[in-house]
């Protein structure tokens, strides 16, 4: 189907566009009370995102209420692990948490290289259901983490300010890091496949624990896995976020994607210096800057867009939007982008 806002799409692929467009990562969810609503009407986290005519539902909310120029399917990065074999809960307050980890080759063995199509159905028929409500509105956003992310998780079992234990398995049994992370590259692959197959027009990569690995054991234990996804899916354009990752922009230059999105803690400028003129840049204002008033959160966007401009650019923050930011707040941010 024809997209009627393809601005996303041209501005990843180096096309002219108007204006610059705007999204923002985990826009779909926690600042929306349209949202908690449909939540509340559930058990929780995890019931809404199997529930494919729900999660359309809150994909689609941030198109209405918020005005951006995308949608993202609503899902998580850790419903890869388990439709490779290791399920999660979602801890109210807390965040994700696995009743098993991985340890060992016997673990190792247990699990499995997730399809995408028949271990994630419920998120292909959510992206099906909201291709067909958006109706060409703007384009939809498909994604997964990056493999070297779901492994912290696997590994830790739950969020970690270090993810000291997966990081240490890096250092003390690297040919069964590189199996796991192998496994996951897989099936990150079969999932996207699925994803762009069912019509997501752009997919993103989520290398969210980026920024705690050594520069050379995030090549070989990250990039080269990012690299392997990049060039398996050629049908949409991808984009890559490393948080964190400033140490590795040169070699994300070199990575068979369209666009680099870049936290807020990377000077745009130096970024666009390290990466190049070939690359689309996402990103990259604080999101704490949408805790101040309409006037500085209007100051503040402006700056962002001033050391953008003239250049390849989707407008974003630097990280997911915070759960207690003012949605009006964010408005704000949109309006300004679109304005500029
Ligand atoms: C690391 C990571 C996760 N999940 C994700 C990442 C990568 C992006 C990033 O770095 O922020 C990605 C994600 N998670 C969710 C989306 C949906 C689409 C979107 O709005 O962007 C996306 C793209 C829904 C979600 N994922 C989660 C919620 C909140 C659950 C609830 O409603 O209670 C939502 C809406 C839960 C989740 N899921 C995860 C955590 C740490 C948590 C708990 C804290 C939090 O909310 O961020 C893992």
């Amino acid at each position: 189907m024809q997209l009627k806002n393809d601005l996303l799409i041209r501005a990843a692929k180096g096309q002219e566009v108007e204006r610059t467009p705007v999204w923002l990562m985990r826009q779909a969810g926690r600042i929306l009370p349209e949202y908690r609503a449909v939540r509340d009407s559930v058990s929780g986290f995890i019931e809404l995102a199997q529930t494919p005519e729900l999660a359309a539902e809150v994909t689609i909310q941030p198109v209405d209420i918020l005005d951006v120029d995308a949608a993202i399917i609503f899902s998580d990065i850790l419903v890869i692990p388990e439709a490779m074999g290791l399920p999660y809960e979602m801890v109210e307050k807390r965040g994700p948490w696995f009743p098993e980890t991985v340890k060992s080759e016997a673990d190792l063995k247990k699990l499995r290289i997730a399809d995408g199509k028949d271990d994630l159905s419920y998120v292909i028929e959510a992206i099906k259901i909201t291709k067909k409500a958006l109706n060409g509105r703007v384009p939809l956003i498909g994604f997964a983490g990056a493999p070297w992310t779901i492994f912290a998780y696997m590994i830790e079992g739950s969020g970690s300010k270090t993810f000291s234990k997966a990081r240490a398995m890096l250092y003390t049994q690297p040919d069964f890091s590189h199996q796991l992370l192998q496994l996951i590259t897989k099936s990150t692959i079969n999932y996207l496949k699925a994803q762009v197959e069912a019509g997501v027009n752009l997919i993103q990569v989520f290398d969210s624990w980026a920024g705690i690995l050594p520069p050379d054991h995030y090549r070989e234990y990250s990039l080269r896995y990012i690299s392997q996804i990049c060039d398996a899916i050629h049908e949409v354009p991808k984009t890559v976020f490393a948080k964190g990752a400033f140490f590795a922009r040169t070699e994300m230059a070199a990575l068979n994607c369209e666009t680099i999105g870049l936290d807020w803690n990377m000077d745009i400028k130096e970024s666009r210096q390290l990466i190049g003129p070939h690359k689309t840049l996402q990103g990259n204002l604080d999101p704490a800057a949408l805790y101040g008033n309409a006037k500085e959160v209007e100051k503040a966007t402006k700056l962002m867009m001033d050391q953008f401009k003239g250049s390849r650019h989707i407008a974003n923050l630097g990280h997911g939007v915070y759960p207690d930011i003012d949605p009006e707040m964010v408005k704000v941010f949109i309006q300004t982008v679109k304005n500029y």
